[in-house]
């Protein structure tokens, strides 16, 4: 069996497949700018392209697949491509990353096609901060989309919160308190600093660490972490169902750890989220014969990963934002 791995002695089990670059949602922290898509662009990957890639991630290790955006729930074959995905042999999980605007009714539909895990992005519980903080006034169809989740006893089910300075952090034990009686985790991340958003970072920035001395003051304890985790860490509380996390990649050795590799919605594969250039794959996407030229492919592009970002010296790559590689 293969298991892809780089000179970094990391290991590649993850695979983030982008469904779309475009999104209806204009976080400051994220599209400040709005979106600028060239009128050029390739068409998004359809449903036998996005198999086919599947099929070919498999032969090469990869288990598990998070579908993510841009918003991937503006696609309307999502719950296909969630069924298409979940049935390719050697597929474990399948995770998606959303803002939820559209979610609710959907959810029972993609669970029955095999999804297993959803991290959903609410970075307020307050509807005008909410909106403040997104640009949208959806805050209840989150939140509806959300108790959904809960109800619907999804395997895995997590909340990803941006860490914002004046914008959320002040009411940050609004969030603590959500979790005494919901069995879900909170992950706080710290805000990125990309080409688009410097006057937003410049703001808004806070480390994680501040969150974390507070917790550990009111008795979170650090869940412990084994190797193949993700980025984030998980604290628990005996008083509390959920948890809480920070996903900080501006402490030292986050990228260490970095078992995951990105495709866009366009069918490029991008090593790394702060990187630069990325390899089209698309043409070894249309037919399962040539699975041994997009195996051949990806092993040799995986060469030139390389062993972190340079967010902390300033240097974000050529990522103008994470809605364009999918976060
Ligand atoms: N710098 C960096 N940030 C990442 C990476 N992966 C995730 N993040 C950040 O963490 C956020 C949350 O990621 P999710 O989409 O919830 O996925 P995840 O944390 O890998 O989820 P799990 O599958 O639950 O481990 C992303 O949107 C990014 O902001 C990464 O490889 N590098
Ligand atoms: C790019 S979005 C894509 C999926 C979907 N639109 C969503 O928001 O969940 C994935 C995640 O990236 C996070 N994100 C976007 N820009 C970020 C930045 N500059 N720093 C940290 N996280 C960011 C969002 O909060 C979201 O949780
Ligand atoms: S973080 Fe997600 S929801 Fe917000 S603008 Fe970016 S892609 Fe859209
Ligand atoms: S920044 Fe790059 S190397 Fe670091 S964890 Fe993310 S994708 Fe991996």
């Amino acid at each position: 069996m293969i298991v892809l791995a780089d000179h970094h002695d990391r290991q590649f089990r993850y695979l983030r497949l982008s469904l779309t670059d475009v999104c209806n949602f204009r976080c400051g922290y994220c599209l400040p700018k709005g979106q600028q898509l060239d009128p050029q662009r390739p068409a998004l990957l359809t449903l036998p392209e996005i198999r086919h890639l599947i099929e070919g991630f498999v032969a090469l290790g990869i288990e598990k697949v998070r579908l993510t955006g841009g918003e991937p729930t503006l696609r309307s074959d999502l719950v296909d491509i969630v069924r298409a995905v979940a049935a390719v042999p050697g597929i474990r999980r399948v995770a998606l990353t959303s803002n939820g605007w559209n979610l609710r009714d959907r959810l029972a539909d993609l669970q029955a096609a095999g999804l297993t895990q959803l991290n959903l992005s609410l970075d307020s519980l307050d509807a005008a901060r909410f909106q403040a903080i997104t640009g949208s006034s959806r805050f209840e169809a989150v939140m509806a989309a959300l108790e959904q989740a809960i109800a619907l006893r999804l395997p895995i089910l997590k909340v990803n919160a941006v860490l914002l300075k004046t914008l959320n952090y002040p009411q940050l034990s609004d969030f603590v308190e959500f979790v005494r009686d919901r069995p879900i985790s909170i992950r706080f991340i710290e805000l990125m600093q990309t080409l688009d958003n410097h006057d937003y970072f410049q703001q808004e920035f806070l480390s994680g660490s501040v969150l974390t001395e507070q917790w550990l003051a009111q008795g979170w304890q650090p869940i412990k972490r084994d190797r193949t985790a993700g980025p984030a860490q998980e604290y628990c509380h005996p008083n509390y169902q959920g948890k809480l996390g920070i996903i900080a990649p501006y402490s030292p050795n986050f990228c260490q750890n970095c078992n995951r590799l990105r495709v866009t919605s366009r069918g490029a594969l991008r090593l790394c989220l702060f990187g630069t250039g990325e390899f089209d794959l698309r043409p070894w996407l249309q037919h399962p014969d040539q699975r041994s030229q997009l195996l051949e492919q990806v092993q040799q592009t995986l060469s030139f990963k390389t062993a972190g970002h340079q967010l902390a010296e300033a240097n974000s790559g050529d990522t103008r934002n994470l809605a364009t590689y999918g976060g």
